[in-house]
């Protein structure tokens, strides 16, 4: 029988004994909570010692942003004890949120986050606040992947091979997988490389959805996968996790935080960069300009290179606010022109459709809030229970929708919410974003059914678009335009996608379950005849909203390609001391998601950069 938790009233009091017993658990239980993010977890702030100085040091090589990439390039650099390395980056350590997979979804809209809107559109987001699709990006030790959803893939061999054969050499699948296989470390396999990214099974919460899932796919004939690592198939597999005992692994953490005892290695945080300062050619950057805590203005000298990590929305900003961009946009916010280059265009992201089913209507067992402190505590005090895992969030499918190639245009991630679970909802609905006029819709659903939802992910998008400064401010976002769904093909691609769903739910694994959509009143779209063409594209307009793989927007191509931004070694085109090495980069965005390719990304790079340089020192795989 649940106990009456947050009702009940002492009639008799302890004599003391009990009284101890409880004031020891509650303090053991406030220590479990430190414990899940400890200072060791972290690189060490040199902004401490900075501020008492008026010169910083001198730096080999300056590092702007310690996200996925930023992390990675800065722990391979400082592997040679004779450079000295310095990352700044704009955020500080992440939060508790973070290092809890369960509960990774709540940090959206936090100030450990940058928290982009883009412009209006009218194709998609109309069911967010404000109408406007909302794209995160971490914003503390680890970026990015200090939020993300912590799966690990790497995408098809085509999407590389693509990226060689528009002319960035040594960038086809042959070339880039030593460089996954380098940066991972798989627990339990010690004859791997042992790169710095541990991956793990995610722990199952949810046996009894994820078999429907894959049974109900299988009947559709679509094949169970062991790995999708091989970087070739379509069918459905638990991805592995950046996660270690029951903590996510970022970038951060991994590569970062454990290669910051190098005493070549410093990490200012809380620095956010406001300018790239270049010499009168143009061709050099001389020193960084940035804000310490938002009070103290300081500079930094780059002594051999700068590595701009920023990631896809600030690092293209960054550039143009310091005069690399459209020279026509450049002039309209009048910053000098130092390169005309079309930085800020080619941007590319997964556009979705979110779609809810219902499961075990009336059935299903409702939780409680005793269930909630029983995982609260099982995950402090033994790091066991449904918040070391994302439910069936690592269960992802790749399909074609055509029918016509191995190459997947469709990835499906799920998302699972239990009876009752009223604030895991909350969460999942205000990571999206979804307006309250739906969220209250969706919330209806929960009191009676388990909730699925699904996210339909447009993995070889066509359509992209554009970002562009609002003001010469650092202070201000940039103008994001997503372009989702401009063109038609994406659209089509998301339809059939719906319609692979639809027939999902007539298989008998679905059925079993007796799974149905959850189909929110929407006035514009209950126009159409329910479930037709009509209807369903309206209900992507409304329900259509980012996979947050923001890429391309310093674009690799070789020099005959107008659209280059940087070279094939990640230098910045003009330039000879600056490279670029984040999602950025990428020529198009890969068909899967985006954080091992941005790991594989810096690890090429620390590459590049050791052989232009002529190293001598020899790292250890
Ligand atoms: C919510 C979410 C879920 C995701 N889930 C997954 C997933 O499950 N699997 C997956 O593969 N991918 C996922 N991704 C995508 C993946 O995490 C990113 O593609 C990857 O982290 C990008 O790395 P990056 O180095 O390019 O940028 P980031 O990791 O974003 O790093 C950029 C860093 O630069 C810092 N910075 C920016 N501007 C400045 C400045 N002016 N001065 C100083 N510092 C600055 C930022 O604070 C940040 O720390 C997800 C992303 C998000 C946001």
């Amino acid at each position: 029988m649940p106990l009456p938790l947050l009702e009940a009233q002492c009639a008799a009091q302890s004599i003391g004994p009990f009284n101890t017993m409880v004031s020891a658990l509650i303090q053991a239980l406030l220590a479990a909570q430190c414990a899940i993010s400890t200072p060791e977890l972290w690189p060490p702030d040199y902004a401490n010692a900075l501020l008492g100085r008026t010169e910083p040091d001198e730096y080999d090589f300056v590092v702007v942003g310690a996200g996925s990439a930023g992390s990675v390039i800065a722990s391979r650099l400082s592997e040679n004890p004779a450079w000295k390395v310095l990352v700044l980056e704009a955020g500080g350590d992440p939060p508790q949120e973070s290092e809890v997979p369960g509960i990774y979804f709540s940090l959206k809209r936090t100030n450990t986050t940058w928290n982009y809107l883009t412009e209006y559109s009218d194709k998609a987001c109309w069911g967010l606040v404000d109408q406007r699709c909302y794209w995160p990006r971490g914003k503390m030790i680890g970026g990015s992947g200090g939020v993300n959803g912590m799966l690990y893939v790497r995408g098809h061999r085509g999407d590389y091979d693509s990226w060689a054969q528009a002319g960035n050499v040594g960038w086809g699948w042959n070339d880039v997988l030593p460089y996954f296989e380098r940066s991972v470390h798989p627990v339990g396999n010690n004859t791997h490389p042992r790169g710095y990214v541990t991956l793990n099974a995610f722990p199952v919460n949810d046996p009894d959805i994820e078999q429907m899932i894959y049974a109900g796919t299988a009947e559709l004939g679509i094949p169970r996968v062991h790995l999708f690592t091989d970087g070739s198939e379509t069918g459905y597999s638990n991805l592995p996790g950046t996660i270690m005992n029951g903590r996510r692994m970022s970038p951060g953490k991994g590569h970062l935080a454990s290669a910051a005892k190098r005493p070549n290695l410093q990490v200012i945080k809380n620095a956010h960069v406001t300018k790239l300062n270049f010499d009168k050619s143009g061709r050099n950057v001389r020193s960084v300009s940035f804000t310490v805590r938002n009070e103290r203005k300081m500079r930094v000298n780059v002594g051999k290179e700068l590595v701009l990590s920023a990631g896809a929305i600030e690092s293209p900003k960054l550039l143009m606010l310091s005069g690399v961009g459209p020279a026509a946009h450049l002039k309209t916010m009048q910053i000098p022109l130092v390169h005309d280059l079309p930085i800020g265009d080619n941007l590319y992201d997964h556009a979705q459709v979110v779609t809810f089913l219902k499961l075990n209507e009336g059935v299903a067992y409702k939780l409680t809030p005793q269930d909630s402190f029983d995982s609260t505590f099982n995950y402090l005090i033994h790091r066991s229970g449904p918040l070391t895992s994302h439910g069936a969030g690592s269960l992802t499918g790749f399909i074609n929708t055509l029918k016509n190639s191995p190459y997947p245009d469709v990835e499906f991630h799920h998302f699972i919410v239990r009876r009752g679970d009223f604030a895991g909802l909350e969460i999942f609905l205000h990571g999206l974003s979804i307006n309250e006029y739906f969220k209250a819709q969706i919330r209806i659903a929960i009191e009676v059914s388990d909730i699925l939802g699904m996210f339909n992910i447009l993995s070889t998008p066509k359509s992209s678009g554009n970002l562009r400064l609002r003001s010469a401010d650092y202070k201000d976002s940039p103008l994001l335009t997503h372009n989702y769904f401009n063109n038609a093909e994406d659209m089509a691609t998301l339809l059939r996608t719906i319609r692979f769903q639809e027939q999902l739910l007539k298989t008998a694994a679905y059925r079993a379950m007796n799974a149905s959509l959850v189909l929110p009143t929407i006035d514009e779209c209950d126009t159409f005849e329910l479930q037709s063409d009509g209807y369903w594209r309206c209900y992507i307009k409304y329900f259509s909203a980012t996979t947050y793989h923001q890429s391309g927007t310093v674009k690799m191509a070789p020099a005959t390609d107008d659209t280059s931004c940087v070279d094939p070694r990640l230098s910045l085109r003009g330039v000879n001391n600056l490279r670029v090495v984040d999602a950025s980069i990428m020529p198009k965005v890969p068909s899967a998601n985006t954080n091992a390719a941005t790991i594989m990304i810096a690890e090429k790079a620390a590459d590049f950069i050791r052989q232009d340089w002529r190293d001598a020192w020899q790292p250890v795989y």
